[in-house]
């Protein structure tokens, strides 16, 4: 068939029938692949082609739906809806005009495929729920998630423009939209960040920790001195994001410094306020929920975890998993948190206080896990193939490097926590080659109303240790 020919700025008519990783939809028009947001499969909308650059594959923006889902809503954030200029859609919300339910279908949808095309994993079932609810020692209710998927983000990052406007990023752009909502952030964030004043250029943090109380962080533009030519602080003219300073680090006597406590169960955790905590209010529980679950799963008949294992929390943060894991063994439990950000360390230090064999370490877990491999005594390695090592690495994923280092220590079990399913499928068809089995994946809808989807997946190892 001959290419289709076309412009950007050109507006074709598509019928989309599929979803894409990365809160994308896909259509074909005269046979070329078309990707467009704010759509759904199975509609037929009228898209504005943004970038007819490549061969392969076109981009464009859904300017009007002309047959619309049954699963379309009104967008949970007005703004950001369909009948808004596509420039002045916020980020941040890509599922947010499609029934909740329907959303997980889509997600679930993007993870299996992954799993399957790069993972070579179809055997495993999958399913996809919510955030577990919150309840007291009497079983009632105390926090639930939200019946539209709102109201859930304890940290947002805002960002004040040259011109003083302040707000978050437009849709794949580092254009500041200003806006009159925020609902997918809890009510305390939405009100304070709403009252925001514009200060200088940058970004400000939005944290609410346990106490309820928001913290404001304000995080200033580094200052240019020439050497990012051809980077702009007021972000690109075309909408699209690209290379944009980060904030300055944080230095001492920033409140990003401030010590704030996150609590799971009855347990509390140390972190920096402008430090890695789950963003989702219920989404630090209910990984340790399911982490743990499916632990304790795996010997019904015994002790949920070896008491001569040696255990490992990798990409460890404050230690959440290291104490999951903890609550698991009992006080002797001997178990090591590994993270790069040294005050997350120490913070995990003192989080994992009460039992007698937890460590945590700062390292790079590439690093650490090659120092163990090399020097490790006989006596460590046997401990460590009596193991549970739960990573939890960013978006990105492990990488060989780290897989093919993990593999090689020989740990009984593996939980691998993902928030990104190509780089879970990749990282568990490595795992795969080197002798470790997935047996159960748990899909987390930890980010309503966006594409993001949290997995959990469980590995055991193929076969007896050498
Ligand atoms: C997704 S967070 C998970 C943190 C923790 N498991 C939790 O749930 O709170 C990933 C963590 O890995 C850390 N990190 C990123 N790259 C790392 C690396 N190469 N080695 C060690 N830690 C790393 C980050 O600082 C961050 O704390």
């Amino acid at each position: 068939m001959a290419a289709s020919t076309g412009s950007d700025g050109d507006l074709i008519d598509l019928d989309v029938t599929g979803v894409a990783h990365g809160g994308v939809f896909v259509g074909r028009h005269e046979g070329r692949v078309v990707f467009v947001p704010d759509a759904i499969p199975g509609e037929r909308v009228r898209v504005r082609l943004t970038d007819t650059s490549k061969d392969s594959f076109w981009r464009g923006e859904t300017m009007e739906v002309l047959d619309a889902s049954p699963h379309r809503r009104a967008h949970v954030w007005r703004q950001a809806d369909v009948d808004v200029p596509p420039e002045d859609r916020p980020g941040g919300a890509d599922f947010g005009h499609i029934e909740l339910a329907h959303q997980r279908a889509l997600k679930l949808q993007v993870l299996l495929e992954s799993l399957q095309r790069i993972g070579g994993i179809d055997d495993v079932p999958v399913a996809i729920r919510p955030a577990s609810p919150v309840l007291s020692g009497d079983g009632d209710l105390i926090a639930v998630e939200s019946a539209d998927g709102s109201g859930w983000r304890t940290r947002v990052s805002l960002h004040v423009d040259a011109d003083g406007r302040v707000g978050p990023y437009a849709a794949r752009s580092h254009r500041v939209i200003p806006v009159d909502d925020l609902p997918l952030a809890t009510a305390a964030v939405e009100r304070a960040a709403l009252g925001l004043q514009a200060g200088i250029p940058g970004r400000i943090d939005l944290v609410q920790p346990a106490d309820g109380e928001v913290r404001i962080l304000a995080r200033p533009a580094p200052v240019d001195h020439g050497r990012g030519r051809g980077r702009s602080r007021r972000g690109s003219s075309d909408g699209r994001a690209r290379s944009h300073p980060a904030p300055a680090p944080a230095s001492p006597g920033d409140p990003a410094l401030e010590v704030v406590v996150e609590r799971v169960g009855g347990r509390a955790f140390r972190v920096d306020a402008g430090g890695f905590w789950q963003v989702h209010r219920l989404a630090a529980g209910t990984l340790s929920e399911v982490v743990s679950g499916r632990v304790r799963g795996l010997h019904a008949d015994g002790p949920p975890i070896d008491p001569d294992g040696w255990h490992l929390d990798l990409y460890g943060g404050v230690g959440l998993f290291a104490a999951t894991l903890g609550d698991l063994g009992g006080a002797a439990t001997r178990v090591t948190s590994v993270e790069s950000d040294s005050r997350a360390t120490e913070h995990a230090g003192a989080n994992l206080a009460e039992w007698v064999g937890a460590r945590a370490e700062t390292a790079r877990v590439d690093r650490w896990i090659a120092q163990a491999g090399a020097n490790a005594s006989t006596a460590d390695r046997a401990r460590l193939a009596r193991g549970v090592v739960v990573l939890d690495p960013p978006r990105s994923g492990a990488g060989r490097e780290v897989v093919e280092g993990i593999a090689d220590l020989e740990p009984a079990t593996i939980v691998y926590v993902a928030c990104d399913p190509v780089a879970l499928a990749r990282d568990l068809a490595t795992f795969r080659a080197v002798g470790y089995d997935t047996t159960t994946i748990d899909a987390l809808d930890l980010f309503p109303n966006s594409h993001h989807v949290e997995a959990v997946a469980v590995l055991t190892r193929m076969s007896e240790p050498r």
